[in-house]
């Protein structure tokens, strides 16, 4: 029997959305592993959950009336804590920050698919005719058929028809006991991938050296030779050896081979095949060398500090980021990479494999939960000093950090959005660094006004890269600084009225494609909408289809099967149905597909251009496990012209042989009514703008426009960063928008339009009052989103608005209060959104 814990209580926050920090006793038992951060299993009201250790502490304080009636922990999940110590901190002020629970936060912090859920479940005692009202016959009617089973509360609304769980019905079943409800608890741990293995059979049979054996035969017994007890994976040993089935079982049937099965062990970083070859180590450039000096010396002196590397388009930031990886490492400290999900390329990923090789852990999304669980795992052992992943990374557990990098921090999608939190990955990397006594590197070409703001104000270390890294010719001498790429804008309007433009390529983009084809070189065009077409419309009677759950017109889509097969998809909720021939309203046979998408692109550089090698990369062709890195081998390999797509192709990509960037239609989000709408035109344009010329030839872009005066179009024109970060701040100041306000974003939804309104109306008036309270702070709203109806869904928002200068926690608590008071009654939900990133 182990000693009583000296400190016998624990307390617990649940990995769920309920606010809150419960007490529980440990028992003796669990003393030693239910220590702060370790993940239990607790009984909840009626339910089980999964929590996390936030603190231990004795019983002397506490009520003696309380103490007996406290629930002890069910289990200890983690031998060894989940969360360390310092994520504990920070994921509480995650929490805080952005309005959420500490749970939700905590949870965010963690792989998903672990612990422990618990569902409530309905079993039927009483057969369906024992009930007089039909609701209650056909919910035991469904019971009865599944003959002891239980059926999942939430699916009892399903039985009915219905949106949401009869509780009421449920309850009155329950006392006439006709029913028992109960939960039920899963083990959500992913499990472990086993495979056929081969090994060396012992005792090796002795007789057999004289038997004549195969080639391959040989080659598979060399090589499990070499493997030792464990042996290998057969798939492995066959792709090694060249050996088949065949050779095993005439090896097996003469006792030299045994196959057995046995678990894998998932290669954490992400990757197959051993680490890419260390490249030849560079001489740093002086603007880079500046860098690296302020960036590692800080780490080596441990001061911590938040630097800003401002650095264009091919400048050489990722070489600093190395050097930055290596003084955190040869501190014996670890580091954090965070790149945008969508550059997460094999390309990058090599760049960091290739110095530190195994050293390495990436994390992706499109890694299965069993993956994302074993690397974490990992990395909470000690085994990778050095983590890669999008911005859930920036909680990996790692320990004794010493630097954490975010690359083209500028980037959206550092922003989570759903679901809670709602935190972005670049502030929390600063805040986490800042914790740890770590060095904070945001690395950008066009970095974000919030950053820009934050070295104005030298709360963050400026380190500006203004030149490209110089090109070494292959006699080994050093020229000058490649230039950036020129850049010609094509205006759209003159083009359609002089040249009488069809399609979406103009007369001097086709001329320069055609220049790049007969030189062999290559050629990224930029296109930020997929599908065939964005609309279509009834040349008769003006009739465009829209979805019906969501308040969008719906996108044309073609499958290789051309015209007649054509599709209308909504790219909210992706419901698909055919293109009729016809207008469903008048009959008309006209439809006119209106605008471009990357398909309709497509189609026409093969139409102007048949002997072009194209490849398109969008959603819908990367959407498969290991598209995208397939799509950008070709290119890289030369076995493509043209590549074309979204956004994805404007950043990150380095390819020596690409002279000629086209944006197809540089328009597409600028006008959108977003404030930021101006600065994400100028981050795209200068960033795709970036991906030619990078090396020894010469690049040149072409921007088709239809606002050839636009800011964003004409700073982007000359690559002139800081001249449109001073007109857009100029206009920020006196809108009062972050960087010199902070906002808070409201969004009501509901199933219902008009309670959704009046919801939203409620918080609007509420807002304002808890507003008048605080000096400076507006209520903007409310106002219908901009797509109005997602998913059968309402969508109102109302925005916060208040002046930097107001701490965010009087913010946070002008919210907060609306919160406790109006709530989300009645089926409605209400996010909260700090910092908001996207529209309202
Ligand atoms: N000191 C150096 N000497 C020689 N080549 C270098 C040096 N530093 C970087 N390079 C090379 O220059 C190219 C551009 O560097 P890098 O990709 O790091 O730029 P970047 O600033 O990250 O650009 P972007 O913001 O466009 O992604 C790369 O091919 C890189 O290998
Ligand atoms: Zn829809």
């Amino acid at each position: 029997m182990p000693a009583p814990p000296a400190a016998p209580l624990a307390q617990v926050v649940p990995l769920t959305p309920v606010d809150g920090v419960y007490t529980y006793r440990v028992p003796p038992e669990m003393d030693a592993e239910a220590v702060a951060g370790a993940r239990v299993v607790v009984p909840f009201g009626r339910r089980t959950l999964t929590g996390v250790v936030v603190e231990r502490f004795g019983d002397d304080d506490l009520d003696p009336e309380t103490a007996p009636k406290l629930k002890p922990l069910y289990d200890v999940l983690d031998a060894r804590p989940a969360v360390p110590a310092d994520l504990l901190a920070l994921t509480k002020w995650v929490a805080d920050y952005t309005l959420c629970t500490w749970g939700e936060a905590l949870k965010a912090a963690l792989p998903s698919g672990t612990g422990v859920e618990s569902r409530r479940v309905v079993h039927g005692l009483a057969p369906p005719d024992a009930w007089d009202e039909p609701r209650g016959r056909k919910v035991l009617r469904a019971l009865q058929e599944r003959n002891g089973a239980g059926l999942p509360v939430a699916q009892v609304a399903g039985v009915l028809g219905r949106k949401t769980v009869p509780q009421n019905l449920l309850r009155r079943l329950e006392a006439a006991g006709a029913v028992r409800l109960d939960d039920e608890v899963q083990e959500a741990r992913a499990r472990a991938k086993t495979a056929r293995h081969l090994r060396l059979a012992t005792p090796p049979a002795g007789g057999n050296s004289r038997t004549v054996r195969g080639a391959r035969q040989t080659a598979l017994l060399e090589h499990l030779a070499g493997v030792g007890e464990g042996g290998a994976v057969q798939a492995e040993a066959f792709a090694a050896t060249g050996a088949t089935s065949s050779t095993v079982k005439s090896l097996e049937a003469r006792g030299l081979v045994e196959a057995f099965d046995a678990e894998v062990e998932r290669r954490a970083d992400g990757l197959d095949g051993p680490a890419p070859e260390a490249a030849p180590p560079v001489d740093l450039h002086p603007a880079q060398e500046a860098a690296t000096d302020a960036i590692a010396g800080a780490i080596r002196a441990g001061r911590g500090g938040t630097f800003l590397l401002h650095g264009v388009t091919g400048s050489g930031k990722t070489e600093v980021y190395l050097r930055a990886l290596r003084a955190a490492l040869d501190k014996g400290k670890t580091a954090i990479v965070l790149v945008p999900e969508i550059a997460l390329t094999p390309q990058t990923v090599r760049r960091f494999r290739a110095p530190f090789g195994d050293a390495v852990a990436v994390l992706h999304s499109r890694m299965s939960p069993g993956e994302r669980l074993d690397a974490w795992t990992r990395i909470r052992d000690g085994r990778y000093p050095i983590v890669i992943g999008p911005r859930s990374a920036v909680f990996a557990p790692l320990d004794n950090l010493g630097v954490i990098v975010v690359d083209e921090e500028h980037e959206a999608s550092y922003k989570q959005f759903d679901p809670a939190p709602r935190y972005h990955a670049r502030d929390v990397a600063v805040m986490r660094a800042h914790r740890a006594g770590a060095v904070c590197v945001l690395g950008s070409a066009t970095p974000s006004l919030e950053s820009v703001a934050n070295a104005n104000a030298g709360k963050y270390t400026r380190l500006e890269m203004p030149d490209r890294v110089p090109v070494r010719g292959p006699d080994g001498t050093t020229h000058a600084p490649a230039p950036l790429p020129p850049v010609r804008v094509i205006d759209l309007g003159r083009e359609k009225q002089v040249r009488r433009l069809k399609g979406a390529l103009s007369h001097d983009l086709r001329l320069a494609i055609e220049a790049r084809l007969g030189r062999g070189e290559q050629t990224i065009l930029l296109q930020n909408r997929r599908g065939y077409a964005p609309v279509v419309t009834c040349e008769d009677c003006g009739w465009t289809p829209t979805c019906t759950d969501c308040a969008v017109s719906l996108t044309v889509h073609r499958d290789r099967y051309g015209k007649l097969s054509d599709q209308l998809r909504c790219h909210y909720c992706g419901l698909t149905e055919r293109l009729q021939p016809a207008c469903p309203e008048c009959g008309e046979r006209d439809l006119r597909l209106l605008g471009q998408g990357t398909q309709r692109v497509e189609e026409e550089i093969a139409e102007v251009f048949p002997e072009a090698r194209v490849l398109r990369m969008d959603l819908d062709t990367t959407s498969r496990k290991g598209a995208h890195r397939k799509i950008l081998d070709r290119f890289g390999r030369g076995d493509a012209d043209i590549l074309l797509g979204t956004q994805m192709v404007a950043k990150g990509l380095d390819f020596p042989r690409v002279t000629l960037v086209g944006v197809v239609d540089a328009d597409t989000g600028m006008l959108l009514p977003d404030f930021r709408a101006s600065e994400r035109t100028f981050q795209l344009l200068a960033q795709v703008a970036g991906r030619a010329g990078r090396h020894e030839l010469q690049g040149e872009v072409l921007l088709q426009t239809r606002n050839p005066d636009h800011a964003a179009i004409r700073f982007a024109l000359a690559h002139d960063f800081h001249g449109f970060a001073h007109v857009e701040m100029a206009e920020r100041l006196a809108l009062g928008y972050p960087p010199y306000g902070r906002l808070v974003g409201v969004e009501v939804k509901g199933p219902e339009q008009r309670s959704t309104e009046a919801l939203a109306e409620r918080w609007g008036v509420a807002l304002g009052q808890e507003a008048q309270k605080v000096a400076g702070v507006e209520v903007l709203g409310p106002a219908p989103a901009l797509v109005g109806r997602v998913k059968k869904w309402w969508r109102y928002h109302l925005l916060v608005k208040a002046p930097r200068t107001l701490p965010p926690s009087v913010l946070a608590a002008v919210v907060r209060a609306v919160r406790d008071r109006v709530g989300a009654p009645g089926g409605h939900r209400v996010n909260l959104d700090v910092d908001p990133v996207g529209l309202y």
